[in-house]
């Protein structure tokens, strides 16, 4: 039995539509015959007829409602589940309105703006017994899940340093300047860290922590950061932090750490020709090898496996393509994940679960903590404004 799952499309913007045309590829194409994506709505706050528009330009069904309002979206009683593709400021807000409409909700990267809104999020998820997904699509791609069991099958030896950067290589006046202006944004929770250091954060816990067995994760011990703020808006353009962990391999007795090097800038390129010349974008060292993963760091292709070399032994390193197949832009992976979850009636993926997205939020927290970035009270608020 294949189960059917019906989206809702909170907002209209850039992402929303890559996601959405990813929702209509059939999933047999990529060899999933478990699960399978409707789109029942879509609505923006611009009005209807932006709505419309959409629907037409992502060749979604005729029959798909369109609304001019998110209130009516949340309201579709054909709707089981909502993506929400709103600014990262509004996650809060939207998710919310979501929940208290009984709806399941998969929500854009990051979650929210702070820890403290994401904890009562889950909370309220976990209260009515809903559905509630932190869709940073690159855990969901099949690259991390091959990486993660590498990790964890302790290929590579114990994991001591990841070395993680996601730099966009964008001229942040021009960002100023065009329709993009969100991202450096102060009233819309603009910024580097935010809006692609969660990627350099993402690799980190997902190879440092989550790798790990659920009893053995142990929050951060320690976190260093550097920020660079761009001067028209005040968020950052450039931002680099070390994350330490505690390991659960002390030598003689003392504690010992791994830590996480993270990279994050809009002004400059960690794979300037996008075409891994500058090498990888992420390294994962561990004590008997190496994975080097290429391409955006939120969009990785490929990756290698480079055992340490021991003595005379030859070593071979293994590189593996991971194409997105059917020309899809990689979203529909954290789809079919949400529709398995929905379908087995669970609240919470397990491979992004509600403590270690809040454990992140908190990361980011720290950070812009350390460096004295702080958004309007409006955007920090954890007050639901209906
Ligand atoms: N996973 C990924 O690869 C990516 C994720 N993202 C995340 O998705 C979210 C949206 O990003 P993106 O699509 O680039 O943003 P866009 O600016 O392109 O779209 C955002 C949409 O949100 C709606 N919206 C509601 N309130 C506001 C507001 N006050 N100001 C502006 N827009 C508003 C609008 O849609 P409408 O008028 O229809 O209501 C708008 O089109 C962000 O949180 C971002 O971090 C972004 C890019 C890539
Ligand atoms: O989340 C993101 O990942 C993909 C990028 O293109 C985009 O700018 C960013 O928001």
């Amino acid at each position: 039995m294949v189960f059917q799952l019906k989206w809702g499309i909170l907002a209209t913007g850039w992402i929303a539509e890559k996601f959405t045309v990813d929702l209509l590829i059939d999933p047999t194409t990529r060899d999933v015959k478990d699960v399978s994506h409707v789109v029942a709505a879509i609505a923006s706050s611009s009005g209807r007829t932006r709505a419309e528009t959409f629907r037409i330009k992502v060749k979604a069904p005729s029959d798909c409602a369109c609304y001019g309002t998110y209130d009516a979206l949340v309201n579709d009683k054909n709707v089981d589940i909502i993506y929400i593709a709103s600014p990262h400021s509004h996650h809060f807000q939207h998710t919310l309105e979501c929940l208290y409409a009984g709806k399941h909700v998969v929500c854009e990267k990051p979650i929210t703006v702070n820890a403290a809104q994401a904890r009562i999020l889950y909370q309220v998820a976990k209260e009515r017994n809903l559905f509630l997904l932190d869709a940073v699509w690159t855990r969901y791609f099949p690259l991390s899940i091959q990486i993660r069991d590498i990790i964890s099958n302790g290929e590579i030896g114990e994991v001591l340093r990841v070395i993680a950067d996601t730099s966009m290589g964008e001229d942040v006046d021009d960002l100023w300047l065009e329709q993009k202006r969100r991202k450096v944004n102060l009233d819309l929770a603009g910024g580097a860290l935010l809006e692609i250091g969660i990627y350099s954060i993402t690799w980190i816990f997902q190879t440092m922590y989550h790798t790990l067995p659920v009893d053995k994760r142990q929050p951060p011990s320690k976190i260093m950061s550097h920020m660079v703020k761009y001067p028209k808006t005040g968020v950052d353009e450039d931002t680099t932090f070390i994350i330490s962990f505690p390991t659960t391999t002390p030598i003689n007795e003392l504690s010992r750490t791994s830590h996480g090097v993270g990279m994050t800038a809009f002004p400059l390129a960690s794979d300037p020709d996008q075409r891994g010349s500058a090498g990888p974008t992420v390294r994962i060292q561990g004590t008997r090898g190496e994975i080097q993963v290429f391409g955006m760091a939120f969009q990785p292709d490929r990756y290698k496996v480079i055992p340490l070399k021991i003595g005379d032994q030859s070593v071979e390193i293994r590189e593996i393509s991971c194409p997105f197949p059917a020309g899809g832009h990689g979203m529909f992976y954290e789809a079919d994940e949400a529709a398995r979850c929905v379908r087995d009636g669970l609240l919470e993926s397990e491979v992004m679960p509600w403590k270690e997205s809040v454990l992140i939020m908190e990361v980011m927290d720290n950070i812009r903590g350390q460096c004295d970035l702080r958004y309007p009270e409006s955007v920090e608020t954890t007050a639901f404004e209906r």
